[in-house]
């Protein structure tokens, strides 16, 4: 298969070329820039050397309608000014930014400041988290791929949701992310010296994945959340927690709990459920395609404590990527994924 990909010096698309160079079905990557085009990609980043040598493209609708898979790892608003170009014409296509997931466009507005994409292209787009969507994203054009603190909430609160366990009117989560979340543009907040031996909470009680978060929550179980969510840099590379606080309904057991994540997840290849862990860490996923979750009942507030953790380059992006793309094309689903977390 033909890959492009759109913003390829991004994090998300240098992680896209690393799965995708293992990759037994992909026999050729395209590497496309705004900014940097006849640069070669080795030159920028070394690390690539002998593995993908040639210059970045510029980005032309004529030469992207050649390729078999499209992704765009961009910033929110670009994605949208380019695939509605590309749909019907060929290409599968994969957006590793916002730009297609909110169904309503006041919504976007609001939350991610930016024109929403047009809503012929948007209603197309299927929600990528393959454990929830498979059949959908097999027979999309269109995926946009889920936000990177979405799919660490998501995988841990679906299953509890979905039956009834916990109530979704009373959600609370505190998630933390590495700096690489924040992609490859450096900001005050990313800056070594103020990310250094400091912990900060940031875009307080107004992040855009809120909005996410509940429309799939609703979309997928047919219930109303509501979610007090905030998010925290942590000064490491990559990796996400995301932990959740839910009541119990009435009558919730540890067993109930226990065997909806059984139902929800196992047979599902990236999502593992520890069992009543007293330690974990994001570490135990790092460079994988893992989402591992722990749910744990704290009696003396009836209560729930859930936790997820992903790589938020890998499950949380890149790496749900290229699950959606093999299920797009009828490929393994494990292909170029079936990589060992980099745990020391
Ligand atoms: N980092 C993460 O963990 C995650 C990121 N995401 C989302 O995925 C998207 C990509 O993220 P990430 O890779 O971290 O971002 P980066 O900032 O690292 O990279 C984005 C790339 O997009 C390209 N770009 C910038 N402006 C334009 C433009 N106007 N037209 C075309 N290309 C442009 C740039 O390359 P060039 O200048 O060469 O064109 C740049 O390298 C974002 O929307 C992000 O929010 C989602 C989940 C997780
Ligand atoms: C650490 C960090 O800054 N993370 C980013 C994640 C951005 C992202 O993934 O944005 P979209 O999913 O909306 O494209 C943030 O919190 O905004």
């Amino acid at each position: 298969m033909k890959i492009g990909i759109i913003g390829a010096t991004g994090y998300g698309g240098l992680e896209l070329i690393r799965i995708l160079t293992n990759h037994p079905n992909v026999h050729e990557i395209h590497v496309f820039s705004s900014s940097e085009e006849n640069i070669h990609i080795s030159h920028k980043y070394t690390h690539l050397m002998n593995i993908i040598e040639q210059p970045l493209q510029a980005i032309s609708i004529d030469t992207l309608a050649k390729l078999d898979v499209v992704f765009t790892g961009t910033p929110a608003g670009v994605a949208s000014t380019i695939l509605p170009d590309l749909l019907g014409k060929g290409p599968k296509l994969i957006d590793l930014s916002g730009d297609f997931r909110i169904q309503d466009p006041t919504i976007y507005e609001t939350w991610y400041q930016k024109p929403a994409a047009p809503q012929q292209a948007v209603q197309q787009a299927v929600y990528g988290l393959p454990e929830w969507n498979r059949q959908q994203i097999q027979t999309a054009e269109l995926i946009a791929n889920p936000g990177c603190y979405p799919t660490a909430t998501l995988l841990s609160l679906l299953p509890l949701i979905k039956e009834g366990l916990i109530d979704p009117a009373h959600l609370y989560t505190d998630a933390k992310s590495g700096a690489s979340g924040a992609g490859n543009k450096p900001s005050q907040l990313t800056h070594y010296s103020e990310l250094n031996e400091n912990f900060s909470i940031y875009k307080i009680n107004s992040h855009q994945h809120i909005p996410e978060i509940e429309q799939t929550v609703t979309t997928l179980t047919g219930k109303t959340p509501t979610l007090s969510f905030n998010t925290h840099l942590i000064p490491m590379t990559r990796g996400i927690m995301a932990t959740s606080y839910a009541p119990l309904t009435a009558g919730t057991t540890n067993e109930q709990i226990q065997e909806a994540l059984k139902t929800a997840y196992d047979k599902e290849p990236f999502v593992r459920v520890l069992a009543d862990k007293p330690v974990f860490s994001t570490k135990q996923v790092y460079g994988s395609n893992f989402c591992d979750i722990q749910v744990t009942i704290d009696p003396r507030t009836n209560r729930a404590t859930i936790v997820g953790v992903i790589d938020n380059l890998m499950k949380g992006a890149a790496g749900q990527a290229v699950q959606n793309m093999n299920l797009m094309c009828g490929l393994d689903e494990k292909a170029g994924l079936t990589l060992v977390p980099l745990m020391i």
